[in-house]
Formats: C-alpha cells, structure tokens, sequence
C-alpha cells in the first residue's frame, strides 16, 4: 500500500512534483494512515429530479463503472471531488492534515446538502473538454432569488481550473473574465461547459459557457487564463 502511495504521489496527473515536497510528503506516510475519503459530487437527496437525470445520463458513458470500478466503453470519466484540492495530488490520500489541517475547498466548505454548491463534473481527456452539472443552492443568493455572481465566478473558477489541473498539472487563475447574460435561479440546475482553447508554455487558456440544461439559454460566458506552477511554490 505505501508503495503504491509513494509512486502515485511523485506524479500529479502525469506531471512530475518537486522533490521538496516530494520528500515532505514521503515523510509524512511514516506517520498517516491513508483513511477512504468523501467523494462530495456523488448523488445526494438534495439533488432536484433534473439533476439526477443529467448526472444519469452523462455517467453512462463514462469510461469507468463509479461504483464497480469496471472498465466500459464511453468518452467521459466522472471526476471525484475532495473537500481538499492537495487531495486530488496524492490519489485522494489524507496528506492535506499536514497543510493548514482545518482549510477546506470554499466550494465544499458547507456541510448541509444542498445549501451551496451542489455539483458534479466530467471529463472527455480526448475533446479536452470538461462538463459540470451545477445545483446552487439558497445559500447563494445574490439578486432576489437569483445566484450571487461571485458564486458563479467561484464554478467557473473551479470547473475551469480542474480541466486545466487535469490537461497541465498544477495551475493557478492568472486572469478571469466573465460576461454575465442573463441570471441564474437559485435552486435550477445549469451546465457549466469548459473546453481548452489553446496552450502557450505554462499558459492554459480555457473558455467557458455556463447554459441551462438542453442549452438554449445562455447565463454565462467566459474565459480564464491558467498558469502552471510547482506544486512547492505555494509552500514557500
Ligand atoms: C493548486 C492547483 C490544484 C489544481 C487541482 C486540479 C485537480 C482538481 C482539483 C480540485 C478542484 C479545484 C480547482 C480550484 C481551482 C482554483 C484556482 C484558483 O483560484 S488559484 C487562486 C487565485 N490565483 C492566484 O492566487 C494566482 C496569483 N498569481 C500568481 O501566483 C502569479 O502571478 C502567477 C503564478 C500566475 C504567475 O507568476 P510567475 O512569476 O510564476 O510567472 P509570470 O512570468 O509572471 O507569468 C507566466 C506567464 O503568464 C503570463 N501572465 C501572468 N499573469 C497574467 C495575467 N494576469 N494576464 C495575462 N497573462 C498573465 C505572463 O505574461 C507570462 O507569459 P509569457 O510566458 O511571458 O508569455
């Protein structure tokens, strides 16, 4: 098992990490055991009829069977979601103790189902595209019974950032520029689309679309510039 966790945590998605915090995180195994962890983007019973639907049917073509593990024939992969994003660097192992032990993502900071962010996303690694099926909830008002557009900044952020997290291993949000078209009800269900534009060096530009769910209407648009950085930069 160790060896396992040793070799999953010198790569992040294919990217190689430094050897400083390699090294801590090496360290840190003698001490932790690796405990299973939440996946927060699995269907909950605050999830509406409509999300249920969309998550139905985007998970049946996905290329892994979520509950068996089995391999299948299909062109998205669903993608788990920590409360921690150093989480998804080591395979999901507990090593985030270590860093600001108390820190959770703000997307999965509210623990009552259905409050804020409710969502689930999926990955096509050919089409270098990302979907995210996204139920805000009444926590995140902003305009009378309509989502706070910072909240809807914060998916695009974090949709946007795991399609580049994914395709350039670990990124930052150099620059986020967002159109607002039309608001966003609370409590609907909308599909936040991301697809890579292009990559420059360290640069990762993505553009981004957030629709409602048979994308007739338009709520958002937007693009993101993402540079990548070593993981250990932001460990001094
Ligand atoms: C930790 C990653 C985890 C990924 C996990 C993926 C899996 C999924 C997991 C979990 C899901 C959750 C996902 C959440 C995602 C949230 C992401 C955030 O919100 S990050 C917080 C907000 N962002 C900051 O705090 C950055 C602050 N800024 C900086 O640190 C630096 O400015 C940085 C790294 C962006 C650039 O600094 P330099 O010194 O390393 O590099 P220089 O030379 O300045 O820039 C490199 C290139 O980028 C351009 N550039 C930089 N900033 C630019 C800007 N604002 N606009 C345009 N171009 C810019 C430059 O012109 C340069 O381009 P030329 O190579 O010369 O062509």
């Amino acid at each position: 098992m160790l060896a396992h966790i040793a070799r999953r945590i010198g790569h992040f998605h294919g990217h190689q990490i430094s050897s400083a915090i390699l090294r801590r995180m090496r360290a840190s195994l003698k001490t932790i055991n690796p405990i299973s962890l939440q996946d927060f983007s699995q269907p909950n019973p605050s999830w509406s009829p409509e999300m249920r639907k969309f998550y139905d049917h985007y998970n049946a073509q996905c290329d892994t069977d979520t509950e068996t593990y089995e391999n299948k024939t299909g062109p998205w992969r669903k993608l788990p979601s920590y409360n921690r994003s150093i989480k998804h660097a080591t395979g999901g192992i507990y090593i985030s103790k270590l860093i600001q032990a108390k820190a959770r993502l703000f997307t999965r900071s509210v623990n009552e189902q259905g409050a804020t962010f409710e969502y689930v996303a999926f990955f096509n690694k050919e089409e270098k595209i990302c979907i995210c099926l996204f139920q805000p909830g009444h926590l995140l008002e902003g305009a009378p019974g309509h989502v706070h557009g910072g909240a809807i900044a914060t998916m695009i952020d974090t949709v946007t950032g795991t399609l580049a997290g994914y395709l350039s291993g670990p990124s930052v949000t150099a620059n986020l520029n967002i159109n607002y078209r039309s608001p966003v009800p609370l409590g609907s269900v909308v599909i936040i689309h991301c697809a890579l534009d292009r990559i420059e060096g360290r640069k990762t530009f993505i553009t981004c679309k957030v629709t409602s769910t048979d994308e007739s209407k338009v709520y958002t648009e937007a693009t993101v510039l993402f540079v990548s950085i070593k993981l250990g930069s932001l460990f001094g």
